[in-house]
């Protein structure tokens, strides 16, 4: 017997194409099929993408093996690579591109795009909490509802909320003094602060009438950021599919019913006062915290600051949609504005308006619980800067009790340098990732161009410590905002809130200057 393919009894006999072993070789030549299709349909990506720096990767998997470990070991492990590969980094998580930047006239390209302002796959772990929000929807829906919802965070509105403020303030240093001579993380009463400062502001009710506390919300929030960011670090994970079948699936589902159950009884709440006609905040301040008493002349149009370090340093790239003449106009808080808009239907509706309240307690709780945490750690940490803020408040209240005004708040210069310096060296949000929909011609380097298709990540972390623009850059220095200095800075140099037509709408506020350069309307 001549021992041949053609013989049907040899491959019988030594069982060349038996089912078992079949289904291997079926598997490697489909692969191996997409993978020559993959290559063919992604040429101009993988040509341009041939031309950035970034560390060599192994077949299929690419970088894959960078994002192992915690999210802290991955982002710090990132975050080392400038140094030896500069500020354009490629990475590829199999056949997915991710390009890092942190030069700031590149960054400026992408942010202040109105073609890149979509955001990049990962976002999509967000939806089953934050729907079609303002944080990841895009297109017309994402333009409608920024048009709406921008202007319900102008100053003159954050304004009208300081009795709110400085009520909600005194309670925490109440609530903190039980911890004085204690070591406490500060960051469990920044949150419930945060949380219940935006319920009684821009939610409108009062946190007594709520029957679950800011700080049980704030503490679901963060343990879901943290399946979030397991999920966004762990490739398996991002699969529906394959997420669904884990514990963390579940756990997940659980904490989103505590956070969904806040917010839709908030909404709730707030429509039943709209139909009793009654709009504005529910909750109460105490006689002697309202601020009328102290500032009769509360200015309603904001002015310019001299010495204002950030307000010096504001560009033309911004739009926060605030056109300069409606400056004067009474405005309405956030969550009257979108039951009112609700009536007619036209603009949102009612589930639009929920997944807004979760968006708006989400991102407006989060990062300012983080950047007041990381301040107040900052003043612990440096007490001869501390003394100096000390020493300004002193000088502006003069020993009184009373509570602080909107014209107070204009004299914290030194107190304002410190907030910018603690965003500079700890954005709350370290990094922003947008997809890109064609072709980018970076600034930094004409030879470099980033390819359609990629996603782009901004490293704020990164662009806050370039030392040209910030000399020892690690070193806490509030000087770092004195105004000539923050002006004469490249504009995208300083980016904790984003910038451009996508970034944040709760950003900073001190002068009209701020809004005033800020010309184009989405
Ligand atoms: C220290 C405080 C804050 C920081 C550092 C911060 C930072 C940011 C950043 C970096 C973005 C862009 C995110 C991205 O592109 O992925 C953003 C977006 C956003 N922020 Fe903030 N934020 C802060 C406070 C707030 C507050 C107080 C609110 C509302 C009450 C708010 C509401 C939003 C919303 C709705 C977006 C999405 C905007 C859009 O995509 O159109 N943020 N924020």
């Amino acid at each position: 017997m001549s021992v041949t393919m053609e013989n049907p009894e040899f491959v019988r006999n030594t069982g060349l194409f038996t089912a078992s072993n079949t289904f291997p070789l079926l598997l490697v030549s489909v692969i191996s099929l997409y993978y020559v299709y993959w290559r063919i349909s992604r040429r101009r990506m993988l040509e341009l993408a041939e031309n950035l720096p970034g560390p060599k990767g192994w077949p299929i998997l690419g970088n894959a093996l960078e994002f192992t470990g915690s999210p802290h070991e991955i982002f710090m492990r990132l975050y080392q690579k400038v140094d030896e590969f500069g500020r354009v980094i490629k990475l590829w998580i199999g056949p997915r591109l991710l390009i890092f930047l942190i030069d700031p006239r590149d960054v400026e390209i992408v942010l202040s795009s109105y073609v890149h302002i979509d955001k990049s796959p990962e976002y999509r772990f967000f939806k089953p909490w934050l729907g079609d929000g303002l944080l990841i929807s895009t297109g017309q829906k994402w333009r409608a509802h920024r048009k709406l919802i921008a202007p319900t965070f102008h100053l003159n509105v954050l304004k009208s909320f300081i009795d709110l403020f400085n009520k909600n303030s005194r309670e925490t240093v109440d609530k903190l003094k039980k911890e004085v001579g204690k070591e406490f993380d500060c960051h469990d009463y920044m949150s419930e602060a945060t949380v219940e400062i935006l319920l009684e502001t821009a939610m409108g009710v009062s946190k007594k009438t709520q029957d679950q506390s800011g700080y049980d919300y704030a503490m679901a929030v963060m343990k879901l950021c943290d399946i979030l960011h397991i999920r966004q670090t762990k490739i398996w994970l991002y699969s529906d599919y394959i997420f669904n079948l884990t514990k963390l699936s579940k756990y997940q589902a659980s904490l989103i019913s505590v956070i969904h159950n806040l917010t839709r009884k908030v909404i709730q709440k707030k429509k039943a006062y709209f139909q009793e006609g009654i709009r504005g905040s529910m909750a109460e301040v105490p006689e002697e915290l309202k601020m009328q008493k102290f500032d009769s002349n509360v200015p309603t149009k904001t002015t310019t600051v001299e010495g204002t370090s950030y307000g010096q340093s504001v560009g033309l790239k911004d739009d926060l949609d605030v056109d300069d003449d409606v400056g004067e106009k009474k405005r309405m808080a956030f969550l009257d504005l979108l039951i009112e808009a609700s009536q007619n239907g036209v603009v949102i509706n009612d589930e639009e308006i929920k997944e807004q309240v979760d968006t708006i307690m989400f991102e407006g709780h989060d990062t300012t619980a983080a950047g007041s945490s990381f301040f107040l750690c900052q003043m612990a940490a440096h007490p001869e800067i501390q003394e100096r803020v000390v020493q300004e408040l002193n000088e502006i209240f003069k020993g009184s009790d009373r509570p602080a005004t909107f014209s107070d708040t204009l004299e914290m210069k030194y107190l304002e340098r410190c907030l910018l310096e603690t965003l500079r060296l700890f954005p709350p949000v370290p990094i922003i990732a947008r997809q890109l929909q064609q072709d980018v011609q970076l600034a930094s380097n004409p030879k470099f161009k980033l390819p359609a298709g990629a996603t782009i990540i901004v490293a704020q972390f990164g662009v806050h410590r370039l030392e040209e623009y910030y000399p020892e850059p690690e070193k806490f220095n509030p000087d770092n905002f004195l105004p000539q200095r923050a002006a004469a800075r490249h504009y995208y140099s300083f980016i904790p809130f984003s910038a451009g037509p996508r970034s944040c709408v709760g950003k900073f506020k001190f002068n009209n200057s701020f809004y005033s350069n800020e010309s184009k309307s989405v």
